[in-house]
């Protein structure tokens, strides 16, 4: 018997960087969300094996690889397949959402959850639920949120890997203040006037080391995004559309470039909460 676990992409709606830690960690506070696209990982029963395929599947390697590590983490073995479709560090949490979604797979077998899955990432404990939530602290304090709207959503990417570590160190400041208050949004309007409100804090550190990413930026919003934001650490960026035909026209324009571009919408939750 094989079990089969979506592992949907993480966005960043807002990411506010607000303190760091003792130990070099910074504090957020992020309103975070999810999209129908994700990776796809397939568990059987077996010895703790790992195979990858799908399109990203040459950017990766299986040693250390966060799928492994999740099933280390939770004591269980399975033969996992990793279908790649997310790009790789790229501030969509793929990796983390690799391993939330091992761990879901690993529940349905029978196995209990880790204590502590944020050992694997500080996305890791929000792409467990996959479901809309204000994200703060490290990545550990989750207050669920209601559904979002249905939205119409393009990624693009301009191919470049960016390392979290490196962006977090090129910030100028770290002691923003936070998001402000979340209310139920409705719809694109309320919601793109709520975000034009906030920020991601990462993003100018971004913009420094790979300033091809306001280009992205610009191609989101030219193609006609209502809002459009880096996601995380980037380089990934998220544009909101009114609709699923302007999406889809938007994204095959952004690909001319020669850049990682799709379609997709924003996801109802995986999991009860
Ligand atoms: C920035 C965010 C926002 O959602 O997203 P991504 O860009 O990764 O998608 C996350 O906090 C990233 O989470 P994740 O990618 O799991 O990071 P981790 O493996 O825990 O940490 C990688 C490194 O990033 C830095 N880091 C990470 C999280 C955090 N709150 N403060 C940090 O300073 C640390 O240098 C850490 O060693
Ligand atoms: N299954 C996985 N998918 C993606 N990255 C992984 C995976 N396992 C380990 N990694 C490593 O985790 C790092 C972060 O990748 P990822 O989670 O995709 O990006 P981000 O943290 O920017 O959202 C990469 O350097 C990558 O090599």
């Amino acid at each position: 018997m094989s079990i089969t676990e979506t592992a949907p992409a993480k966005l960043n709606l807002a990411l506010h960087v607000t303190g760091r830690r003792d130990d070099g960690y910074h504090l957020l506070d992020s309103l975070v969300a999810f999209t129908v696209l994700g990776d796809r990982v397939r568990l059987e029963p077996g010895p703790l094996a790992l195979r990858i395929d799908g399109p990203f599947a040459a950017d990766l390697s299986t040693d250390g690889n966060l799928c492994l590590r999740a099933a280390r983490l939770a004591g269980a073995d399975a033969a996992i397949t990793l279908t790649k479709s997310l790009p790789v560090a790229s501030g969509i949490g793929g990796g983390s959402a690799d391993a939330a979604a091992v761990l879901r797979g690993l529940a349905r077998m029978g196995h209990a959850l880790p204590a502590r899955p944020e050992r694997l990432g500080s996305d890791v404990p929000v792409c467990l639920s996959s479901a809309p939530a204000r994200m703060q602290g490290a990545g550990e304090i989750l207050t669920p949120l209601p559904p979002l709207p249905g939205l119409s959503v393009v990624l693009a990417n301009p191919g470049i890997a960016l390392s979290t570590p490196q962006v977090f160190a090129a910030l100028d400041r770290r002691d923003n203040p936070g998001l402000p208050a979340i209310p139920c949004f409705t719809g694109l309007a309320d919601l793109a006037t709520w975000l034009a409100g906030t920020r991601n804090d990462l993003e100018p550190a971004a913009l420094t080391l790979a300033p091809v990413i306001g280009q992205v930026l610009d191609g989101l919003r030219t193609t006609g995004a209502a809002f459009a934001r880096m996601s995380g650490s980037g380089a990934t960026c998220f544009g909101l559309y009114a609709t699923a035909d302007t999406a889809r026209i938007a994204a095959n324009a952004l690909k001319q470039h020669g850049w990682w571009a799709v379609a997709t919408e924003l996801a109802p939750p995986l999991m009860p909460r």
